[in-house]
């Protein structure tokens, strides 16, 4: 590695100076805190990996690090992209880490300690990320060079080839990305995507258009008007008219850039929204629900950009068409124009209303439909065919009505609107030039002025009524893109150090020890939304390390509640709860659930369309590693599951779900308890796991839990 690079490292007893450096040069504001100490056990190196604490640290500052890896081959290209980034150089004793804020004029931009930004070749840094493992290969690769006399000028060029064949699909651990997290401000993503730039300058390049193409006009109008039009004048027509031309290709391209980016941000907080969704809010919606909001987030992407862009511009055409009309003819056309659009702006409100009212309908007859056929087989068992039907004549005629309706209003908006102005600005236009006198050169700028709006009116109303499409859509996706700023509690950011306990006592049963306590709950309260009485009122508990605490009570009592407090899946009113002696909200969701796993109730746990290793190893990074599925493997062994995946065609690739494989009532129970037991967690907590099961099954899978699981809370019924 060169001198200059070894001097960029950042001391990872300043990793946190150095996120914030990062964060703030790269435009995105955080929480500002003096000092964020690093671990002692990472200064040295070696001992601890330090990315558990980069990602954690930069949550707490209200960042997202995302480990960034890459193949050999493609390092080049994850360079030139990677900024803002943190890179971590291969190193045996402390960590090297560097500041990479990004790429300029085909050179790397590195932050250094001194707080300088210094720019460096990429090649540099692929050497230095890459020399470890290109050591190996290199004599031998310079001796091929040398057999084949490969010109000193071309070997750069043809040892990258031959390192390339070799060595790429080698992969590298390159470092973390850091960006906003996709739950931040709507208008904060926008801001740091440079959106409202992009936004500014697709302005000023129709702007520019639109002034050229009304300059050139009036100059040729002008010209034959008067009766001047020679070689100049035609020849100063044709270039403003050319010199639209590449105005025009700059406003597309920035409007589909605009659209692009625009698009991938809401994706993005759509998709983030999907996955913190409140549980109670995704429950108490149908299948239909579900996916009407999943076909509407495509439409709204489409409509709202295009619409908005479409009214955006066809405005800013209406501002320069009221401005021919007052500087040509006067302030009658002028105003009638402003008044117009304010008719027609009224006009897009009402249909946008009426639309939202219509899409209610077909909405709400859609999720009928689908719960319809969702329960289809429990009402051909339980309804009279004469019951089958009740009720859809009343949903249809209410349907039609809202669509006779809207049919009225857009009608009304893109038919009578712009021809409504035609007439209206003609009749405008006449009345002013019979009142003050028509001159050739006026009455052309009047009918110029009148026709310009005319053509923004069509693209206004196109505008408007894809903007009221997608005012509908946003009603079913609003949901999903406010839940994405729902914040889980950043943990401080320490070191997670997995503290499982040794093998020995894993075995043990009930060891409990008076000052081991794991899991300790006081005076708990949780009250369901809309419930005047709490579900738990008060409730205590202490689970002690190694501890089997079996949980009975009557039906309805709030033992299922309990066990989703201790999981971290609800959040307790009042009360106190801890984990080895800490809350969540210090330990952080992700080390909270590695303390805590549940395998909920059969009617909440899912057995997702998909493969049985995907569904035993969702708490592990996909695709899996031989020792994940060797894992999954035996834990469905010993629940008594070896017979099932002998009978599988493709094992534990085979393909479950409600499309593949039907898994029976106690192969699905067994399923959630292996998938629980995967987690590795201190404390697990069955809810009712072991209902379907026989005695046997049950005596089998109670050994295999309890030899896993360090701590067990079991649900049941007495
Ligand atoms: N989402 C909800 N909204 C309102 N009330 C709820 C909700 N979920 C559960 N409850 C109510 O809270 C109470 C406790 O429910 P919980 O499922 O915890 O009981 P349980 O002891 O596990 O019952 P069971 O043994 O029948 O499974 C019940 O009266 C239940 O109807």
């Amino acid at each position: 590695m060169t001198q200059s690079l070894s001097s960029l490292c950042w001391p990872v007893a300043r990793l946190g100076e150095a996120l914030q450096q990062l964060a703030h040069h790269s435009g995105m504001p955080g929480r500002n805190v003096p000092k964020l100490p690093v671990p002692e056990a990472s200064l040295q190196g070696g001992e601890q990996p330090i990315g558990p604490w980069i990602e954690s640290a930069a949550t707490f500052l209200g960042f997202e690090a995302e480990p960034v890896g890459t193949r050999y081959a493609e390092l080049h290209a994850l360079l030139h992209r990677a900024g803002p980034a943190l890179v971590q150089l291969p190193s045996d004793a402390e960590p090297r880490v560097l500041v990479l804020l990004g790429e300029r004029r085909g050179r790397l931009r590195l932050l250094g300690p001194d707080s300088k930004v210094e720019s460096i070749t990429w090649s540099a840094l692929h050497d230095a990320l890459c020399e470890d493992i290109e050591a190996p290969v290199r004599p031998s690769v310079e001796t091929l060079l040398e057999q084949a006399q490969v010109p000193a000028r071309r070997r750069d060029h043809v040892r990258t080839l031959i390192l390339g064949e070799r060595l790429g699909t080698l992969w590298l651990d390159v470092g973390w990305l850091l960006r906003l997290p996709p739950g931040r401000a709507f208008r904060t993503q926008l801001a740091h995507a440079h959106v409202h730039r992009r936004l500014a300058m697709l302005l000023a390049a129709h702007t520019t258009q639109y002034a050229l193409g009304l300059v050139s006009w009036w100059l040729i109008g002008k010209g034959l008007l008067l009766g001047q039009v020679d070689r100049g004048w035609l020849l100063a027509w044709a270039m403003l008219l050319l010199s639209q031309v590449p105005v025009q290709m700059l406003a597309q391209a920035l409007s589909a850039k605009l659209s692009i980016e625009a698009g991938g941000l809401l994706k993005q907080r759509l998709l983030t929204g999907a996955l913190r969704m409140d549980v109670e809010q995704v429950r108490g919606q149908g299948a239909g629900q579900l996916l009407g909001r999943v076909l509407e987030a495509d439409a709204f992407e489409a409509l709202a950009l295009n619409g908005g862009i479409a009214g955006m511009l066809a405005l800013l055409e209406l501002l320069f068409a009221v401005g021919v009309l007052a500087v040509g003819v006067g302030a009658v056309p002028a105003l009638l124009l402003l008044g117009w659009t304010a008719l027609t702006l009224y006009g897009g409100w009402r249909c946008i209303r009426a639309r939202q009212r219509w899409n209610d309908s077909r909405v709400g007859m859609t999720n009928d439909l689908i719960e319809r056929m969702v329960g289809h087989r429990t009402r051909l068992a339980q309804e009279s065919r004469e019951r089958w039907h009740d009720g859809e004549d009343h949903a249809l005629e209410q349907y039609q009505r809202v669509s006779e309706h809207l049919d009225r209003r857009e009608v009304l908006l893109t038919g009578l609107m712009p021809r409504g102005w035609l007439l209206l600005g003609l009749m405008g236009l006449a009345l002013t030039l019979a009142l003050r006198g028509a001159s050739p050169v006026t009455l052309a700028i009047g009918v110029g002025g009148v026709l310009l709006a005319y053509r923004a009116f069509s693209r206004l109303v196109m505008g408007l009524s894809a903007l009221a499409e997608s005012g509908s859509a946003w009603k079913q996706i609003a949901g999903l893109f406010h839940a994405a700023s729902r914040t889980e509690d950043a943990a401080v950011p320490v070191f997670v150090r997995n503290s499982r306990p040794a093998e020995g006592n894993t075995l043990a049963l009930n060891p409990r020890r008076g000052d081991d306590v794991l899991l300790e709950a006081q005076h708990l309260v949780f009250r369901y939304p809309e419930r005047s009485t709490p579900a738990l009122d008060g409730c205590d508990l202490r689970i002690h390390r190694g501890e089997h605490v079996l949980l009975e009570g009557r039906s309805g009592g709030g033992k299922s509640t309990l066990g989703a407090l201790l999981a971290g899946l609800r959040q307790p009113q009042s009360g106190l709860l801890l984990l080895r002696g800490l809350d969540r909200r210090t330990l952080g969701p992700d080390r909270w659930r590695e303390g805590v796993v549940a395998a909920p109730q059969f009617h909440e746990n899912h057995v997702f369309s998909g493969t049985l290793a995907f569904n035993l190893l969702m708490s592990r990074a996909w695709p899996p590693k031989p020792e994940d599925l060797e894992l999954a493997a035996a834990v469905c062994e010993e629940l008594g599951l070896g017979d099932l995946l002998a009978r599988m065609p493709a094992g534990l690739m085979q393909i479950v779900g409600e499309t593949g494989w039907q898994l029976s009532h106690g192969e699905r129970s067994r399923l959630f308890i292996a998938r629980a037991l995967i987690q590795q967690a201190d404390l697990l907590v069955l809810d009712e796991s072991f209902a379907a099961l026989d005695p046997e099954t049950l005596r089998r899978c109670y050994q295999c839990v309890a030899a896993r699981v360090p701590s067990l809370l079991v649900i049941a019924h007495p």
